[in-house]
Parts: C-alpha cells; sequence; structure tokens
C-alpha cells in the first residue's frame, strides 16, 4: 500500500513509518510546511500530490493543558483540520483512519467505554478531538473509520515515560495521580493496528468496517501504576529510578481537567477487524528497550 499519514515527528507518524516500511509499505509522511491542519487549503493540496491508497489522520493539536488557552488553534487543528483531511481523502476516493482520544468522554462510567457510549469531553483538547469526529463522520462517512486511541507513549516525541525519566534522573520520589486510571499504549502497537485495519478497509468496502472503534493495549492502571512500572522497567535496564508516591487528582492542578476513568473496551475492533493490541506491559518493555539503545 502507499499510505499518507500526516505530522512529521509525532509518536504515531513516526512509528507507521517505521512498522510500515518494515511490512513493504510505502509510508509518506506528510506535515508542515507542506500541509498545515490550520490552513485547510494546503491539506487537500499536499495530499492530492502523494496519490495515496488510503490516508491516516494522526497530526493533531495534542497539548491537553495549553489547549486551556489556545482553543481557537486547538480547534482549528483537531477540528477543522480533521473536515480539510476527511474532504481530501473523499476528494481522493480511497479510506481514511482517522486517530482519536478517550479524552472525549468525561470519566464518570464505572466501567470501560464502549464506542456508543455518550461523550461529554472534560476540556478544549478533548471537545476539539470530538468535533475532528464529528467532523469527519459527517464528511466522509462511507469510508472512513474513527480509531480512540490512548496514554500514547513510544521511543519518539514527547511522552509520559520521557517525562517518568526526565523527573527521576534529578530526584529519588515523584508524585503521581492515582486515581485516573487508563489504558497505557504504545505508538508502536498502534501503528501495527492501523496497518491491518487499513489493509482491510483497502480490501472490502463493507460498512461494518467503518465508524468507531477504541483501540488500546491491554490491561489498565492508573498513571501512578503506569510511573511504577515505567521505573521498575528502567531500573533493570540501569536507568533512571523513583519512587512513586500515589496522589489524588486534587493534590496535581491542572489547567485542563482530565478523565478519572479512561478506559476504552476494545471488543468491537477486535470482533470486526481481527485486531487485538498486546498488553500495556509488553509494549513498555519495548519502548524501554529502545530507549536504553536510543541512549547508547
Ligand atoms: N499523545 C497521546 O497521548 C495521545 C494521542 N492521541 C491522538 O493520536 C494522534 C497522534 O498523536 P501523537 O503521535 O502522540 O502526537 P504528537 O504530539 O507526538 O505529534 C503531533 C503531530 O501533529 C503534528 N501537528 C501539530 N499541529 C499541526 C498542524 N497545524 N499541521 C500539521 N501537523 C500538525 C505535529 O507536527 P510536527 O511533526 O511538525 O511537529 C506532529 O507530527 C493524535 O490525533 C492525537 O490526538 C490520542 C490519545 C493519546
Ligand atoms: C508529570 C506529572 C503528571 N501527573 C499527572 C497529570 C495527569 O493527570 C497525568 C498525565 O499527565 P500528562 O500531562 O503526561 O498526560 P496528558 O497530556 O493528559 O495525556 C493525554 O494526552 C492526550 C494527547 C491524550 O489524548 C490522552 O489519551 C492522554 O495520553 O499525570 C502527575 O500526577 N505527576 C507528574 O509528575
Ligand atoms: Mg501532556
Amino acid at each position: 500500500m502507499r499510505i499518507a499519514v500526516t505530522g512529521k515527528t509525532g509518536q504515531v507518524v513516526t512509528s507507521l513509518m517505521e512498522r510500515g516500511t518494515a511490512e513493504g509499505h510505502e509510508v509518506i509522511a506528510i506535515g508542515r510546511p507542506e500541509l498545515d491542519l490550520a490552513d485547510p487549503a494546503s491539506v487537500a493540496r499536499a495530499l492530492e500530490e502523494v496519490s495515496p491508497d488510503a490516508i491516516i489522520s494522526a497530526a493533531a493539536y495534542t497539548a491537553v493543558d495549553k489547549a486551556e488557552s489556545e482553543s481557537d488553534l486547538a480547534y482549528a487543528v483537531n477540528g477543522a483540520g480533521a473536515g480539510a483531511v476527511a474532504e481530501a481523502a473523499r476528494a481522493l476516493d480511497v479510506p481514511l483512519i482517522h486517530i482519536s482520544t478517550d479524552y472525549v468522554f468525561d470519566g464518570t462510567l464505572d466501567r470501560p467505554y464502549v464506542e456508543s457510549d455518550p461523550t461529554g469531553p472534560t476540556g478544549v483538547y478533548g471537545a476539539s478531538k470530538l468535533a475532528g469526529e464529528q467532523a469527519v463522520l459527517a464528511t466522509y462517512p462511507e469510508n472512513s473509520a474513527v480509531l480512540r486511541v490512548a496514554w500514547v507513549h513510544s521511543p519518539f516525541g514527547g511522552n509520559f515515560v520521557k517525562t517518568m525519566l526526565r523527573l527521576a534522573s534529578d530526584r529519588d520520589e515523584v508524585g503521581v495521580v492515582g486515581d485516573q486510571v487508563g489504558n497505557p499504549t504504545s505508538a508502536l502497537a498502534i501503528a501495527d493496528g492501523i496497518l491491518e485495519v487499513a489493509a482491510n478497509m483497502v480490501s472490502n468496502g463493507s460498512q461494518e468496517l467503518r465508524g468507531i472503534f477504541h483501540m488500546t493495549a491491554q490491561g489498565e492502571g492508573s498513571w501512578a501504576d503506569f510511573a511504577e512500572a515505567i521505573f521498575a522497567a528502567s531500573t533493570v535496564r540501569g536507568g533512571p529510578s523513583a519512587s512513586v508516591r500515589h496522589i489524588g487528582t486534587a493534590d496535581y492542578p491542572t489547567p485542563a481537567t482530565r478523565p478519572a476513568n479512561s478506559r476504552l473496551d476494545c471488543t468491537r475492533i477486535a470482533k470486526v477487524h481481527g485486531v487485538a493490541l498486546p498488553q500495556w506491559r509488553t509494549s513498555l518493555d519495548e519502548v524501554m528497550d529502545r530507549l536504553q539503545l536510543a541512549a547508547q
């Protein structure tokens, strides 16, 4: 497949370049300045030039706290920008896979969220991503899949794993919220899942393969559990470590409110696409191995 992906340096786009190329696909990453999601005309132009077999919409405004004070930009990129990608995919008549987030939910449910559960974002980032989902499904429902992923980490770009390792390098203890639970998911595993979904959509036009899907790693934990796993994995590899103090959300005030329950139920994508990502602790080991290699 010839696959166009939005963004150049993001975690998911970098993972797709690696995994897609390894599987013999041609993966073309298109980002700024040629494709700027805040400039819709550039989106159509840049994607048409590539004439791909499928488009992966992975670029987004992802600064959750900063979005609270930059809401116009967050909506332009994540809402209107996502709609512009969908219009380009429709014009090219190719499948679109749009990446979204667990933060579209308010987190008050006491079980993992299924695709049909009501959304209710608690911050600007989640609301702007929800606007993007809606734009995609209104513009190009006949050939789009929205994949909601969560708590993304990888050897690339900025993420919670790297933040924790940086903090541990100069302190013995880190306070991390223990009352927000979710599914830490590696971008490398996400790339594998996206490639399976893309192949299914390219070869099969069935509506059942389109629509919204939850796609996270198996297993769950709080951010504090995630931090503990990071430090355990770092310790065995000779990397920095710290002890984790489990704190409450109220003890770690942030501009954006995050959902307390971010867990996503991934039954539908397993049934419809045959996609099941590995356990999150297994993927974390892969990411930690890669970080050690990168540091050598
Ligand atoms: N990170 C996470 O924890 C989660 C992410 N997601 C979603 O997954 C997707 C991938 O996220 P991830 O890989 O982590 O993202 P990153 O934060 O690692 O990277 C963001 C990417 O978006 C690009 N980008 C930002 N603004 C624009 C713009 N105006 N025009 C074009 N490109 C732009 C960046 O461009 P450049 O390369 O130029 O810097 C970069 O490639 C996103 O849709 C995100 O909402 C969902 C759940 C969790
Ligand atoms: C750095 C740090 C964070 N925290 C808390 C704050 C927050 O509740 C939680 C995670 O913090 P972060 O800011 O790294 O994560 P955050 O940016 O909220 O991560 C989110 O990013 C967007 C893009 C998504 O789509 C989500 O799925 C999710 O991955 O941990 C601590 O408790 N202690 C700390 O030292
Ligand atoms: Mg962050």
